[in-house]
């Protein structure tokens, strides 16, 4: 099977067409020696989609020789950044006439809103491609003096190679763009992995790769399962780094492979137990606004969810009344619905994994002022839950639950709550909320994490890094480049004679 399927949507009257075969060298294919499929499941209905084909170890090799010839003939050191740059922008044109198509296939396959996967996800996707569209000409070495008269030298930055991308499955287009485009910009060649559970917009940002004009073989993509086509990836001995997003177990298993096997650089941008503190203050309305946003976004399954949020004891009672009516407003429902605020969360396995926190927090003595019941009826939705007086040894405090739950504490001194905020080994986002300069000043600079905001949560800029300290990784900003090219110095002799012997 590697045949096309046309899916129709009810909600929206919308015929899609969806490649199902592996996508290599610009060709839809089957896989050459297994029978496998993966089966897609909208989270709404619980019904399944479509299944596409599932690539085995061997496809992986094929998929990675494709990559491999297209870096040493059409890209890499091949093209100009001007082309790239240009193909770049072509994508991005492409993806925002086609927003629509994609987002509603997002939605499908993912469950967040309609809205949300149009003119956040995919909104972002294509600025991210814009943005490194603009650096690809201009990644540029070093001219470096050697001494006055006889020898300089200069760096070049070459592009890494053949890079494994392995994406999760929560912003499946936007995490596709974060890696294809820096990737590109750069000259590398890609064998994109996406999450078995989402695989469905990959395939459909493919044919745009080859309407866009990329040359074959420069980005293809294996559908596959982590265990299968994510470990072959990581332990391939012709690719030269693999990126990956998600879980923490996963990274390490990642890391290990790569150790294992050829050494490969590898960057991993991990999970998070965020911390989000709230000032005494604070404007409040504006910070339950934002602790809103901070762990409701996306149903809660984001690596910067703010899942840990500390109180001060002065405003404490005030504040969770506040964020109890907030998060009761917000309506999650079908994301084909106008009106949701949320969707589904992705998955049967994710909806039991965050249920088995809630029962946990309970009982080890949290107290739910809000959600943390099942509802009746079909779809893996979960609605917005609080726990308040949650210890920082509950599990729920400490695990990453990817989900639409929040544990609240309460603190009474600024230095508690950068204790309590540092208490944990994660380290990807954290935030706060003070309408004192000095305290904003003095907490972020404590807070141990890779990204802080400051009276706001969770928004992000393609021209910022994101990323964290401990147990999380980097992405974003002119400093993605550096991740995606070797530098080479050429040391350069104009003039100095060897004397002979030595
Ligand atoms: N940081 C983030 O954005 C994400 C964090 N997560 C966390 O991970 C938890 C589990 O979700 P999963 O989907 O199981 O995450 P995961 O980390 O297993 O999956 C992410 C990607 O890694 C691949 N993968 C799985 N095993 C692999 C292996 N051995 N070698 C190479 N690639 C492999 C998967 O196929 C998928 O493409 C979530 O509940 C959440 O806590 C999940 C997705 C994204
Ligand atoms: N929110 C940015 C990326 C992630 O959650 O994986």
């Amino acid at each position: 099977m590697a045949q096309p399927v046309t899916i129709n949507i009810a909600a929206t009257g919308r015929k899609i067409t969806v490649p199902t075969g592996l996508f290599i060298n610009n060709e839809f294919v089957p896989s050459i020696d297994s029978q496998d499929t993966i089966q897609c499941i909208n989270p709404a209905t619980e019904e399944v989609i479509c299944s596409v084909v599932a690539g085995s170890e061997k496809d992986i090799d094929v998929a990675v020789a494709a990559a491999r010839k297209a870096y040493k003939t059409t890209w890499g050191k091949n093209v100009t950044g001007w082309e790239r740059s240009r193909l770049l922008n072509k994508l991005a044109d492409l993806i925002e006439r086609d927003a629509q198509e994609l987002a509603e296939l997002e939605t499908l396959n993912n469950g967040k809103p309609v809205k949300i996967a149009r003119d956040f996800d995919i909104g972002d996707s294509v600025q991210c491609l814009r943005y490194y569209a603009g650096f690809a000409d201009k990644i540029v070495g070093q001219s470096i003096e050697v001494d006055n008269k006889t020898k300089m030298a200069f760096t070049r930055h070459d592009p890494i190679g053949v890079c494994g991308q392995i994406i999760p499955w929560n912003y499946p287009i936007n995490m596709w763009s974060w890696k294809v485009a820096p990737a590109l910009a750069c000259g590398c060649t890609v064998v994109m992995k996406p999450s078995e559970i989402t695989p469905l917009t990959a395939l459909k940002l493919s044919e745009l790769i080859i309407e866009a004009g990329f040359p074959p073989g420069v980005v293809n993509t294996v559908p596959s399962l982590g265990s299968v086509g994510g470990a072959a990836l990581s332990s391939h001995m012709d690719v030269d780094k693999v990126a990956f997003t998600g879980s923490t177990v996963t990274g390490r298993r990642i890391m290990e492979a790569a150790a294992k096997s050829n050494l490969k650089k590898v960057t991993l941008e991990l999970g998070g137990k965020s911390p989000h503190i709230v000032f005494e203050s604070a404007d409040l309305d504006q910070a339950a606004n934002w602790t809103g946003l901070g762990i409701l976004y996306n149903t809660g399954q984001d690596c910067t969810a703010g899942s840990r949020l500390f109180v001060q004891d002065t405003i404490y009672d005030k504040f969770i009344n506040i964020l109890v009516e907030k998060f009761k407003q917000l309506k999650v429902t079908n994301g084909f619905d106008e009106e949701a605020g949320a969707g589904p969360v992705v998955s049967k396995m994710q909806y039991d994994k965050i249920f088995s926190y809630i029962e946990g927090g309970k009982q080890q003595g949290a107290k739910a002022v809000l959600g943390g019941e099942k509802r009746p009826g079909k779809g893996y939705f979960v609605d917005p839950t609080i726990f308040v007086d949650v210890k920082p040894d509950m599990k729920i405090a400490r695990d990453e639950i990817f989900g639409p739950v929040l544990a609240v504490a309460k603190f009474s001194t600024e230095e508690e709550a950068i204790a309590l905020a540092n208490d944990t080994s994660y380290g990807l986002g954290a935030g706060l909320h003070s309408n004192d300069a000095s305290q904003c000043m003095r907490v972020s600079q404590a807070l141990e994490a890779g990204t802080v905001w400051v009276n706001q949560y969770n928004l992000l800029n393609n021209n910022v890094p994101f990323g964290g300290k401990k147990q999380s990784g980097r992405e974003l900003g002119s400093y993605a480049l550096e991740e995606y090219t070797s530098v080479k110095a050429v040391h350069w002799n104009y003039g100095e004679k060897l004397d002979w012997p030595l």
